[in-house]
Formats: structure tokens, sequence, C-alpha cells
């Protein structure tokens, strides 16, 4: 992968969350939601994180955005560098947006399009006048495609394309160098998928925003990722670029992401959920969580947690017996 400077730089970023009996509210176990992460995100580039559902894509966006403390590793934003004793979680909002999957739950429903779009610089003091506000949040509506005489209107008089476009206006008002796109376009209707994506390249090709990219849906990570980062029960198991990555994998795991894709594009189904219950090893303890699900596990996989082997295309590779290279 590219050694350009990056907006994100993830080192080392580890979470646990304590599980809790829902009676007692006792502590009853640890849960690696994140191990050892980790990853980058260029300047007008897209990063995409992908992995089934309780894989620990959530989280790691959390730490990201400063809405999650890790117990260990480094974030670095720019020059930013945020760690567990410092989180500067204030300074950090203002460099890094997020762009929710649901505009009708992330917008709130009666507020008026300016206020929506001008809060974030309010919050930051951004802006010294109401007309700087009022220049920035036109600005920003027209760069997503919203008419600026619009900006009385409400999210309840707009359709789904439309709030998903506001949403992103929002993001954007900030002049961010990142936005966490979280599934930005899983709620919407298929036609209208494509023009909030290119609507998004198109951002990224006039500002230099990198994307942080969290998706189920490998379609769209093949359109518009230029990095691709595989997740496993909280630690990446494979990276490289896209074409590399899901054409021919070398990760087992990464290999049983695209078998689920024909059918099912969501593979959010059961049987790919890491937090159902199923037999064999299901963590990182004391070899590979994936072991008790993979074919091709050897002894090895059982006993020792894997080392990074290195993909190909200089990405991790996490695995004691990867696929081969030209199957
Ligand atoms: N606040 C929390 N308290 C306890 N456990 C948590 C908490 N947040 C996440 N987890 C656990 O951490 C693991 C990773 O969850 P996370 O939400 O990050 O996964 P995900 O890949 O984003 O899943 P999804 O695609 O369903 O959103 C799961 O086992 C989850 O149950």
């Amino acid at each position: 992968m590219s050694q350009s400077t990056p907006v994100l730089d993830v080192r080392g970023l580890s979470k646990r969350f304590r599980q809790l009996s829902p009676l007692s509210r006792r502590t009853v176990g640890l849960i690696d939601a994140m191990a050892e992460v980790d990853l980058r995100v260029e300047a007008g580039r897209t990063t995409a994180l992908v992995g089934e559902s309780g894989s620990g894509k959530t989280t790691l966006a959390r730490c990201v955005l400063g809405l999650e403390t890790p117990d260990a590793g480094v974030v670095r934003i720019g020059d930013l560098e945020a760690h567990p004793g410092r989180p500067r979680a204030k300074e950090r909002a203002a460099r890094v947006q997020v762009v929710f999957q649901d505009p009708n739950t992330s917008l709130t429903p009666r507020m008026e399009l300016r206020h929506i779009i001008g809060e974030p610089l309010v919050v930051h003091r951004a802006v010294s006048s109401r007309r700087e506000l009022a220049d920035r949040v036109a600005e920003a509506m027209e760069s997503v495609g919203i008419p600026r005489d619009w900006a009385r209107r409400r999210p309840s008089e707009l359709s789904g394309g439309q709030r998903q476009r506001v949403a992103i206006a929002r993001a954007l008002v900030l002049r961010p160098s990142l936005i966490v796109l979280d599934e930005p376009v899983s709620a919407l209707d298929v036609s209208i998928q494509a023009q909030i994506i290119n609507l998004l390249e198109e951002l990224q090709d006039a500002y230099g925003i990198g994307y942080l990219l969290i998706s189920h849906d490998l379609a769209i990570v093949r359109a518009i990722a230029h990095s691709v980062y595989v997740m496993y029960r909280g630690r990446i198991v494979e990276s490289g670029a896209p074409d590399r990555v899901l054409t021919t994998p070398r990760h087992p795991y990464t290999e049983s992401l695209l078998h689920a894709e024909p059918s099912h594009p969501a593979w959010d189904l059961d049987v790919f959920d890491t937090t159902a219950e199923r037999p064999g090893r299901s963590d990182w303890r004391e070899g590979c969580a994936f072991a008790g699900r993979c074919g091709r596990a050897l002894d090895v996989c059982r006993g020792e947690v894997p080392a990074d082997v290195g993909a190909p295309d200089g990405g991790v590779l996490l695995c004691h017996h990867p696929l081969p290279s030209h199957p």
C-alpha cells in the first residue's frame, strides 16, 4: 500500500468491554472488541473496513471519532495525536466527521436545514458572524446539490436521498480532513445509492477528504475504496488493494465473505454473525479465532495466535495456513 501522508493513522488500538449480567449488572466476562489494530486512511483516498456483524468495526470507528476511549493505542488525525491518557475529543471533532447509515434517524426531522447544517459551525465557534454562518451553510448545501433556498425546509419535507445529502453537507461544513462513512447508502433505494456514491467521490476529488468506509456491501467497496481492511473478532486479518483482496484473498475468512456475497450481499445472516454462539474457538487467546470455522485449519491454528505474515501487496495477513496466491 502507498506510503503518502495519512489523514488517519491508527496504531495498536485495543478496546475491551465488560460483559454485564442483565440481572445483577455484575461483570460476567470480557469482550475484546478490538485488539492491536493498525489502519491508515490517506488524503483523498478511501479505506474500507469490512467484516461481519460484531467484528468490531463500529468500535474502531467510535474510537477514531473520540466517542469511545480505547484501552491502548494511538489515533493520529493529521498532526493531532490522541491516546487513552490524552483523548483530545473536542479537537478531534473538528477534523473528523461522520455520516451515518440512516438519515431518517440521524437528522432531527423538524429542525430547519440551515440549523442542522450550521450547528457544527456554531458548536465549534468556527464562524464569527451570522453572515459567515449563512454563507458556509449555503456553500455546503450547494456542494451536495441541495438548492440554497431550501435552507428553511426540514428533513420531513425531503426524500431519503435528499436527507442523506443534508447529512453529508453537515459533515462537510467544518471542512474535515476525514469523514467516517458508516454504511452511507444501505438505507437508500438502489436507484439513489449510485447518486450518493458519485457525490461522495466528487466531494473527495474536490476537497481531498479521506474516507473511512464501513460497509457490508462489497460492491460499494470495490467501486470506491483504494484499500480494504478485513476485520474478524476485533483483529485485522487481511488488508490490501480491493482488486487483490476481493479477487484473490489469502485469508480463509476473507474468502468466506466473498462466498457469502452473491446470494446474500448484506451477509449479516446469523451464520455470518460472530456474536452468535457457535462451536469451536471464538477468541484469540490461544490460537486463531477463525480456526473453529476454517476448512484449512491445522493444529498450529488452534494452538498459536498467528503473526502477520504479510500480504503480497504489502498489507496484513494474519494466518498460519493462507490460501495460495494463484488458486
Ligand atoms: N458498549 C458495549 N458494551 C459491551 N460490549 C460491546 C459494546 N459495544 C460493542 N460491544 C461488543 O463488541 C463487539 C464488537 O462490536 P461492534 O459493534 O464494534 O461490531 P460491528 O462489526 O460494528 O458490528 P455491526 O456490523 O453489527 O455494527 C461485539 O461483540 C459487541 O457485542
